[in-house]
Order: structure tokens, then sequence, then C-alpha cells
């Protein structure tokens, strides 16, 4: 779990926010800033014109005809040009939800495709998780705060320009005044938040796991188990402990700064006081007269109300740059994939070569495989053997283009593979524990080659050679059947359906090479057979890396490497290792004598 210490560079995370929603929408985003700017030109010229107009008034004395030609026209003026800012504001706060929605999108859609780019070795790093955790955290809640308060800011910000404008050339060294007073309130501020930065950092981790027990408790897939277990009391209890300790830290880290605050704005003030005495006492001393005394006050009054507001406006605007800034360092990682160096041909490789390849999982010190050296052919079928946990799904993942070894190399036609994202091309995989996908049937299918637009007979070709035609035929929208019972109209599949459909997927994505992790694991007897009889019909001129358990349908592989605790311990033809009576011929030997017994 990563935590950071002090609240991020706000000039660059401003700097990026104000590019995100110029990006979400150029033209509002300018409208809403122009009618920002000119009601703050409005309200400096109401300020000037009602100095002007009281000037005149005082100056006409009892001449009421006089004062009137000035005054009331003036103050007519200052009337509608108050009222247009206020015509002007309503437009923009409609232009700024608006605004605020497609910023929302925006962001979402930075963070999904940055999601979508990260390594699948990035999904096995925690930090990684709190990093996404924070990201989609700043995306959901943020875009709204971000819009709006920068609006409000700006209209404060602007107006505080517009009232210091005005008062100034009474007395110039009242900026400097109003800076000192408020200087204790945004030490504070930027304390606190500070310390909420860092707690929001610690809490990632807590977060999630509160997050996915939430998940567990309402997800339809996991309630069968949940209830069987009765589970539930045990795992809201689990909940409730970790909101606890959110709530526990939480209310910590504010008492801390209700304390410091308290002091930081008595002192605030205490300034403003000690201005205000020092005042009394250079006209108790005929230094300076009544009349200027008094306006000099007002006007400091004026100017730090506005200052202080400006900055509470300021720190809001800090606390959504904050959260931004987290949303930033997730979608500013750049791609992790090398660019493209070698590809296949069309018709893909004759060789595929793992050469002497090692791997060690992010964060895990053991290497779970050591010097591992293998040759696919095309055409050929290739099975991994191995006990649990020996290596066989990471190897596949890596031939796979998923991970990069962290030793040796992978090669194609003796040429090394530097990018992952061509060797995904060619590979389509059916993963033991296949993914679910809870949409039209179709789309499990189509979803093999979805670069390209969607071929209806090439579909249903999958699915016939899948053996899962007749059952998607007779679903009750046939192949546009949403496949849950989670929506109108949905229905489930059993788990060897389910299984098929993942079949049907491959056979779709018609590439050069197909790994297969234990494809039939949730397949029928005959279902199983007729796969293992047809697999090389059914792939004919591919190359097929095969992971299974089952020794009957491995030793019609041409080639079997048996892996254990990550290295390849034996390999051959299915005869050649019974002849070694080495690890393959025992495990083979107890499979079989189980069925003959
Ligand atoms: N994402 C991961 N992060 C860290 N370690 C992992 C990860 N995935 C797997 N491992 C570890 O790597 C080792 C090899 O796992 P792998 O899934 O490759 O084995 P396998 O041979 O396919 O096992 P099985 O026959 O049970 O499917 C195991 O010890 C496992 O704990």
């Amino acid at each position: 779990m990563s935590v950071e210490r002090s609240s991020p560079n706000f000039v660059s995370t401003g700097i990026f926010a104000l590019r995100l929603i110029w990006r979400a929408d150029p033209r509002r985003f300018a409208a809403v800033l122009a009618v920002q700017l000119v009601t703050a030109i409005g309200l400096a010229v109401s300020l000037l014109l009602l100095r002007h107009v009281l000037g005149v008034g005082l100056a006409a004395g009892t001449d009421v005809g006089a004062a009137g030609r000035v005054v009331l026209p003036g103050l007519l003026v200052v009337l509608a040009v108050q009222a247009a800012g206020s015509v002007l504001r309503s437009i923009s706060q409609g232009w700024q939800r608006v605004l605020a929605v497609k910023t929302d999108q925006h962001l979402i859609d930075q963070v999904l495709r940055s999601a979508g780019r990260a390594d699948l070795a990035s999904y096995d790093d925690p930090g990684f998780y709190d990093r996404l955790q924070r990201a989609i955290f700043a995306s959901r809640s943020e875009p709204i705060t971000l819009v709006t308060g920068l609006a409000v800011f700006l209209r404060a910000g602007l107006g505080l320009i517009a009232v210091a404008g005005a008062f100034l050339a009474l007395a110039w060294w009242l900026l400097p005044l109003c800076l000192l007073s408020l200087l204790p309130v945004l030490v504070t501020a930027r304390k606190e938040r500070d310390a909420r930065y860092r707690l929001h950092t610690s809490l990632a981790e807590n977060r999630r796991g509160r997050e996915y027990v939430e998940r567990l408790l309402t997800s339809r897939d996991d309630a069968k188990e949940i209830k069987a277990l009765d589970l539930g009391g045990t795992l809201r209890d689990r909940w409730s402990r970790a909101y606890r300790e959110e709530i526990r830290l939480t209310i910590e880290v504010h008492r801390d700064h209700l304390r410091r605050g308290i002091a930081a704005r008595l002192l605030s003030d205490g300034v403003t006081a000690a201005i205000v005495a020092a005042g009394w006492l250079l006209v108790h001393r005929g230094l300076i007269d009544l009349a200027t005394a008094l306006a000099v006050l007002t006007a400091l009054l004026l100017l730090s109300l506005r200052m202080k507001a400006t900055a509470f406006l300021a720190g809001t605007l800090g606390d959504t740059l904050i959260y931004l800034a987290d949303m930033r360092k997730f979608v500013e990682v750049p791609d992790e994939d090398e660019p493209a160096a070698a590809a296949p041909n069309d018709d893909g490789f004759a060789t595929l070569t793992a050469d002497r390849v090692s791997f060690a999982y992010p964060g895990a010190g053991e290497p779970v495989l050591r010097q591992i050296s293998l040759t696919l052919r095309r055409g050929e079928v290739v099975a991994l053997v191995g006990s649990n946990g020996s290596g066989k799904t990471t190897l596949a993942k890596i031939l796979a283009g998923l991970y990069s070894p962290t030793d040796g190399q992978i090669r194609w036609d003796g040429v090394p593979v530097r990018d992952k994202a061509s060797l995904r091309n060619a590979a389509a995989v059916v993963f033991q524990d296949f993914i679910r996908f809870k949409l039209a049937a179709r789309d499990s299918i189509t979803f093999g080659r979805p670069e390209q637009p969607p071929e209806a007979a090439a579909t249903i070709h999958a699915a016939q050679r899948a053996g899962i035609d007749q059952k998607l035929e007779n679903l009750p929208a046939g192949y546009d059947t949403p496949l849950s019972a989670e929506y109108v109209g949905g229905v489930d599949l059993s788990l060897g359906q389910w299984q098929r459909l993942a079949l049907a997927r491959a056979f779709y994505r018609n590439s050069p090479y197909v790994i297969l992790d234990e494809p039939t694991a949730s397949l029928d007897a005959q279902a199983e057979a007729d796969l293992f009889d047809r697999v090389r019909d059914l792939f004919a001129g591919r190359t097929v890396l095969l992971i299974s358990h089952r020794f009957s349908n491995v030793r019609r592989a041409d080639h079997i490497y048996v892996l254990e605790n990550g290295e390849i311990l034996e390999h051959g033809t299915h005869d050649s290792l019974i002849a070694e009576a080495g690890r393959y011929a025992h495990l083979y030997h107890l499979q079989a004598e189980a069925y003959a017994g």
C-alpha cells in the first residue's frame, strides 16, 4: 500500500484539469469562462460607477436636481448591469451542468482506457489496484465539483480583483495587510489537505477490501455459495469493521484539524483586530483624520471578507485537485507494451520457441518458471502437463503475450518477439476460468474478433464446431438472448455450455495459434471425447498448446512437456515418455489404473 506524504503539485494538476474540461466540451467551457469574466467586469464597472455616483451625490449637497441628473441614471445603469449579470449566471449554470456531465464521461473514459492499456502484470500488483481505486473514486465524484467549483472560484477571484481595484487607490497597503491576516488560515488549510490526502491514500486498500465484500454480498454469481454457507452475517461483520476503521481514522484527522483550524481563525481575526486598533491609535494621536480611517477600515473589512471567501473556494477546488492528481497519475502512465518489432505472416509462424524463459510474479521473490525451453511447430498439438501450481497456466500466459518473461526470450521463426501485442493477436486462448459475458449469446462468440464487424455465418459455424449451435438456436431470442437471468428474457447456461461457448469464441477468432487450458474440464464425457477426436480437424493447420490433467487426451499430442516446480522435468512423445518410466509414466498409469479399477 502506498501512502503519499503530501498533496500534489496544484499548478500542473490545475492545468491538467483545465485541459480535461476543455477536451470534454471546448465551446461550453469557453462560454462558461466568458460569463465569469463578463460578470466580474460588470462587478468592477458597478463598483466604480457607484463610487463615482456617490461622489457626485455628496458633492452636489442640497442641489437635488444636479444630483438627480447623475445619480439616477448611474444607479439605473448599476441595476441593469446587475440584472444582466444574474441572467448570464443562470444561463451559465445550465451550461455548467452539461459541461460537468461531459467532463464526467471524459474522465471515466480516460480511466477505462488506461485500465485497458495496462499490462496484465499490473493486475498482480496491489499498488495498481490502489491507484485504480483512487482514480475511479476521483472520476466518479469530482467532475461536478471541479466544473462548478472552478466557475464559482473564477467569479469570486475576479470579483476580488474588482473590489481590490476599486479600493486599492484609497490605500494600496491594504492588500499585504489582508494577505497577512489570511496567512494562518491558508497554512492550516494546506496542512489539513495534506492530512486528508494521506488518509485517502492509506485507506485505498481498506476501501477495496470493503467493496469486495459488498460485491460478495450483492452479486448473483456468489449468492448461492454465500447462502449455502450462511456467510452473510460474517461478511457483514467484516464490512462493518472495515468501515469503522475508516470512520475512526477520519474522526482522528478531523479532530486534529479542528483544533488547528480554530486557532488559525482566531489568529487571523486577531491580526485584523490589531490593524483596526492600530488605525484607531493613529486617529487618536491625530496622525490621520477619522473619515479617512473609517473609509480605509471599511475597505479592509470588505477586502478581507472577499479574500476569505475566495480562499475557502480555492480550498474546495484544491481538494478536488488532489483527487484529480490521483486520476492523472493513473491515466498518464505510458503504454506498457513495446512497439511492434516482428509479426508473423498472415498464415502464422512455422515455429514458436521459448528460449530459457524464467518468470517471477511482481512482488514475489521466487520465480515460478525457471529456464523453460520448448518449441511449438505449425500444425502440431503440444501438451503441457504437471501437478497443480507447477506453472502451466503461467507459461501459457507468457506464450499468449500476456506476460513478459523476466528472463529468456520468446521467438517466432527465430525472431525475438519484443511486442506482446503481436503475440496476443496471433493467439486464441481458452482459459480454464473463462469469462462468462452476461451479454447476448452472439457477443460471447463474436468478441473473439472484436476488431472486425460481426459475421452471422461465421458465428453459427463457430457455434457448430463447439457443439453449442442447437442450444443457442433454441434460446428465446436465439443468438440475441442475454446470457443471464439478471436481464429480462435472459437465460443461464450450464458450466459445460459456457465452456463450449468459450471454445466457439476461439474457433471464431481463427488465429494461427490456439492455447487450450483445461478446455474440457466442464464438458461431459461424450463432448470431451468428440473434441479430442476432432481437435486436429478443428484446428487444422494451426498450432495447439493443450494443458490438461487428463492423460487419455494428452497422449494424442505430438509432443508432451512435463512441468514440475516451474521446470521442465521431461518431454517427448507419449510412447517415449512411457518408455522413460519417469514422472509422466507414473501419473499416466495412476489415472489408467483408477479407470481400470
Ligand atoms: N497472479 C499471480 N501472482 C502471484 N503468484 C501467482 C499468480 N498466479 C499464479 N501464481 C503462482 O504461480 C504458481 C504457478 O501457477 P499456475 O497457475 O501457472 O500453475 P498451474 O500449473 O497452471 O496450476 P493448476 O494445474 O492448478 O492450474 C503457483 O504457485 C501460483 O501460486
